[in-house]
């Protein structure tokens, strides 16, 4: 085919992938079961969203990608360190120390992890404003490339931070956008994948509520929830992935009345740009999490 023919079957996608060729980079999750519900897993340029109740894996997740990220690019990573900013609880060292033995050929994984601390949203925003020169510099130096941004949790940073009334919402809107735009300019500009971590509330109306990508309702432990902080922060992420939990009774055995109980957990795509409704089981164990082919 010549040149000229080809020019003219160029899409527009195309000419942007030749712009950038880290557009429709993806980050693996570790698993090829969870990559391909996630297309080949967590897009760069793109800020992903992990929303779950306590207890369902949205920080074993996380602190798997930052491995995972170091991989490299032939084996789905991004050859590169990661940035975790968290809010809650100290940074789970030993955890990530677990969950590096999945990933033997890392040399020093844990020193391709820097973490910060975060008091409160607007310390969020002040954070974020000051690594621009942190991501410039690790873009050019011999250490590798800082292109994994994990934020857990942005809704405890905004708990305590705002009451419910008008001008406190619109104020912690405004802080929202703010954040979120800082994040996209920061994920097109330096080719990041960026994770925030979000909780749940309970939605205690029988109303379904107002539909929000692939569902109007989501469950977990038989309880109906939606993501927390609203419909305006949805609309600062790119990919929301809901995780659930479901607690099972089994019989101990066939006709036995004694019962033992088992977590199931889930991970559904509640919307995306480029990916369909669908969902997989997943495992934690302590060296890793997985899919389970369905
Ligand atoms: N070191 C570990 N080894 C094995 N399982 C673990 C370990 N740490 C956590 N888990 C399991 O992983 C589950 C998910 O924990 P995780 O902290 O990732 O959840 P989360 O959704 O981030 O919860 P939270 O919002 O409370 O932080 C826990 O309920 C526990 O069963």
């Amino acid at each position: 085919m010549d040149q000229t023919r080809s020019a003219h079957l160029m899409k527009p996608e195309d000419l942007l992938q030749r712009l950038s060729p880290t557009r429709n980079q993806k980050c693996t999750v570790g698993c090829p079961v969870l990559d391909r519900l996630l297309g080949g897993g967590v897009p760069c340029n793109s800020i992903t969203e992990l929303v779950a109740e306590s207890g369902c894996g949205k920080t074993q997740i996380s602190l798997q990608l930052l491995l995972s990220a170091q991989l490299p690019t032939a084996l789905g990573g991004l050859s590169a360190s990661s940035l975790y900013l968290y809010s809650e609880s100290p940074f789970p060292l030993r955890r990530l120390h677990q969950l590096s033995s999945s990933f033997p050929t890392l040399r020093n994984p844990l020193d391709k992890v820097l973490t910060h601390p975060l008091h409160s949203a607007h310390h969020l925003f002040d954070v974020l404003s000051q690594i621009d020169s942190l991501l410039s510099f690790r873009e050019s130096s011999s250490s590798p490339p800082i292109k994994l941004i994990v934020i857990d949790s942005v809704a405890a940073l905004f708990r305590f931070e705002f009451e419910n009334n008008p001008r406190d919402l619109k104020q912690r809107s405004g802080l929202f956008f703010r954040i979120s735009s800082k994040l996209k300019e920061q994920a097109r500009r330096f080719g990041l994948a960026v994770v925030v971590i979000n909780q749940v509330v309970d939605v205690i109306d029988d109303s379904d509520g107002f539909r929000i990508g692939n569902s109007t309702c989501l469950y977990t432990s038989e309880r109906k929830v939606c993501a927390a902080l609203g419909l305006s922060w949805a609309n600062c992420v790119n990919t929301r992935l809901f995780l659930s939990r479901h607690e099972e009774r089994i019989a101990q055995e066939v006709g036995d009345d004694c019962f033992t109980t088992q977590t199931r957990r889930f991970i559904r795509v509640a919307f995306a740009p480029h990916l369909p409704d669908s969902y997989c089981e997943f495992v934690i164990t302590r060296e890793r999490v997985f899919g389970l082919e369905s």
